[in-house]
């Protein structure tokens, strides 16, 4: 039988989501050798995608389709309560809205020191054995709270329920991350692969809204890698891009990175926002 010699931009961001998530290179090439593809053409594929380089895709998939979400609605002024926040820049394709004074100094200082003694080593659960193992791609520490675990907590909740649209409960629990010298979180995507999505917890993710909690002295940029975009941590700030559409499609061009840290420290809090409900 003749082997495949080509890839699908789907299945290339699959390469890219699991080598990022902890898999050896090794196991994804020989998962490709076991699904017909050229030995020689799957080496190759994972040297060119490990070290960042562009490859060529062949696509059955059809173009992503945008809407624009709610929060790209309301201008450049937006109001969470008796809080103003300005849109700082806006990116169309993929969706990104960059705000400006999202938490106060104070807010933000207080969500460190709630995070700072739960952090651990940031995990990835293995999709084959249900192992929770370290990721590879990520080497910051991280920690989760529970949705409204607290006063603070369920403020800052509330505040991009409002920002957003979508309720808190489609909402999953706000990530902590702390990033010291030289980690970063490899290139990925939000959203989850197509089999892994749980239609009665939410369904797939359709957008990030991620805060950035201190100044980084050098380094740390949120970088959308297919853009050419990056955006420097800023006390208080925020980044939210919206990938998944009514259709059920995903957006790949909001494959973003955090790139390391080379002075200082970065904080950040992530909130995945989901089709649905998700309690
Ligand atoms: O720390 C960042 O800038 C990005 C974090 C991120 O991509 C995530 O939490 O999904
Ligand atoms: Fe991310």
């Amino acid at each position: 039988m003749e082997k495949i010699e080509h890839i699908s931009s789907e299945f290339k961001d699959w390469i890219i989501q699991t080598l990022n998530s902890g898999a050896s290179p090794e196991k994804i090439v020989d998962a490709m050798i076991k699904k017909g593809f050229d030995e020689t053409f799957a080496l190759r594929t994972l040297l060119r995608i490990s070290g960042n380089q562009s490859i060529v895709t062949a696509d059955k998939q059809s173009p992503y389709y945008y809407e624009i979400p709610e929060i790209g609605q309301k201008g450049i002024k937006l109001y969470a309560g008796d809080r103003e926040i300005k849109v700082l820049s806006r990116v169309e394709y993929p969706f990104i809205l960059h705000l400006d004074n999202v938490l106060s100094d104070e807010e933000c200082d207080k969500l460190i020191s709630l995070s700072r003694e739960r952090l651990q080593p940031s995990h990835v659960i293995d999709k084959n054995t249900g192992e929770n193992r370290a990721a590879s791609g990520r080497t910051s520490k991280g920690m989760y709270f529970t949705i409204n675990e607290n006063g603070h907590v369920s403020t800052i909740e509330k505040r991009i329920a409002e920002l957003t649209g979508y309720p808190i409960e489609n909402g999953e629990g706000l990530q902590v991350l702390n990033y010291k010298i030289g980690e970063e979180y490899k290139p990925h995507f939000d959203y989850f692969p197509a089999n892994q999505v749980i239609e009665d917890k939410g369904g797939q993710r359709i957008g990030t809204f991620l805060i950035y909690l201190n100044d980084v002295a050098s380094g740390g940029e949120t970088v959308f890698s297919k853009l050419g975009v990056s955006i420097v941590p800023k006390k208080g700030t925020a980044v939210y891009f919206h990938y998944g559409n009514s259709k059920g499609q995903v957006d790949r061009l909001s494959l973003h990175t955090s790139v390391p840290v080379s002075e200082g420290e970065k904080w950040v809090a992530t909130k995945w926002i989901r089709q649905g409900r998700i309690y």
